[in-house]
């Protein structure tokens, strides 16, 4: 018998030293996800982000906003001080983990009095829309995810076939409904993002929905079936009559508004004979060519600055957090870059 256990100790020393921390961690999520009696366990060693109708829970600490992580022990205590029981701990979905491997969970507490929960833990349930953009930028996606998750149970209660409530995993990366054996997985739209540039100048457009002043690349969801290159030439053909001729990925990101999106960032050169948008005034109120110099003012200018005193307002960009930025950036990066054109 103690053989058996020291080949098992030399195996998982062996585990242990032939793999990096990332590599540990990733195994050890994908095990939590499959294993419900080891992520039930895990919970009570874990830490918890805290939600309330989707909006997470910040502290306010300085100027800086902190989103804490509450342990097994303190959830105990609030969910006492509701009178709730320890199986609101089961709503928690597992969203990631630290170097150590100590599980990190969100839970909703979306039916218990809000205000008694902040007044407790001494800070407050923040819309996301804000959240988002005050947090450091590795919890803004932390939060984002997290959200998605939570936000994607919230609406899988039942299953769409049957009507029968569909049951959670715990560590909440399904959901099964058990009159039809159908198994959910959480899901993303994919989008695609597209910078167009023309080789000198670049193409950003406006909703009517944004905000005064604030330009952005080209967007759309994928169709079913379609692949990214066809989406991002159908986008720019709908929304502004242009033919792409060349796409390049750049990277994608987590997007949770209006909810759960997979950006697909690309960048695309447009034919230089057809530079003639032409808009379509359905989905978009402006799109027009601008040139690097107008490009990097509007980087550095602040939505807040961005209005002149004869009430209109001077072009800004998406902020830091959105891929949108990073496009415009790189796309500033490479003319930059380029060597003067000999004459
Ligand atoms: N992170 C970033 O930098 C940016 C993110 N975005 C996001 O990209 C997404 C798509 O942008 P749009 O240009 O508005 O898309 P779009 O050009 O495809 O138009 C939106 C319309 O598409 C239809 N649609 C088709 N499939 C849909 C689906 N799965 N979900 C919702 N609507 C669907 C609806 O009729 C909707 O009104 C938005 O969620 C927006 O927040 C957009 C620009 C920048
Ligand atoms: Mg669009």
């Amino acid at each position: 018998m103690a053989a058996i256990y020291q080949a098992a100790y030399r195996r998982a020393a062996l585990f242990c030293r032939s793999h990096s921390t990332y590599v540990r961690k990733m195994r050890y999520l994908s095990k939590l996800k499959e294993d419900d009696s080891l992520c039930r366990q895990a919970q009570t060693s874990g830490t918890f982000y805290l939600f309330h109708n989707l909006s997470p829970f910040l502290q306010k600490v300085g100027k800086k906003y902190l989103i804490p992580q509450l342990s097994a022990a303190e959830m105990k205590r609030i969910l006492e001080k509701f009178k709730e029981t320890e199986q609101w701990i089961e709503k928690s979905v597992l969203i990631g983990c630290s170097d150590e491997r100590v599980p990190h969970f969100a839970l909703d507490l979306g039916a218990l009095e809000r205000s008694v929960i902040e007044a407790e833990l001494k800070g407050s349930f923040t819309d996301l829309r804000k959240a988002f953009f005050v947090v450091d930028e590795k919890d803004s996606s932390l939060l984002a995810s997290a959200q998605a998750l939570l936000r994607w149970h919230d609406s899988h209660q039942y299953c769409s076939k049957t009507g029968q409530p569909t049951q959670k995993n715990v560590a909440g990366s399904k959901r099964v409904c058990h009159a039809s054996g159908i198994t959910y997985y959480p899901q993303m739209s994919p989008v695609v993002i597209i910078l167009v540039s023309d080789g000198s100048r670049c193409l950003l457009a406006r909703q009517p929905s944004f905000p005064q002043g604030m330009y952005t690349a080209l967007s759309g969801f994928c169709d079913v079936g379609e692949a990214v290159e066809e989406a991002a030439r159908r986008e720019v053909a709908e929304e502004v009559g242009l033919e792409v001729e060349s796409l390049w990925y750049s990277a994608s990101q987590h997007w949770p508004f209006p909810s759960s999106c997979l950006m697909i960032a690309c960048h695309a050169l447009v034919r230089a004979q057809q530079l003639k948008i032409s808009m379509n005034s359905l989905e978009l109120e402006e799109a027009r060519w601008f040139g690097l110099e107008e490009i990097m003012e509007g980087l550095k200018r602040e939505p807040k600055s961005a209005k002149q005193n004869n009430g209109s307002f001077l072009p800004w960009f998406p902020p830091k957090q959105a891929i949108a930025h990073q496009l415009i950036s790189e796309w500033v990066k490479q003319q930059t870059s380029q060597p003067a054109q000999v004459q």
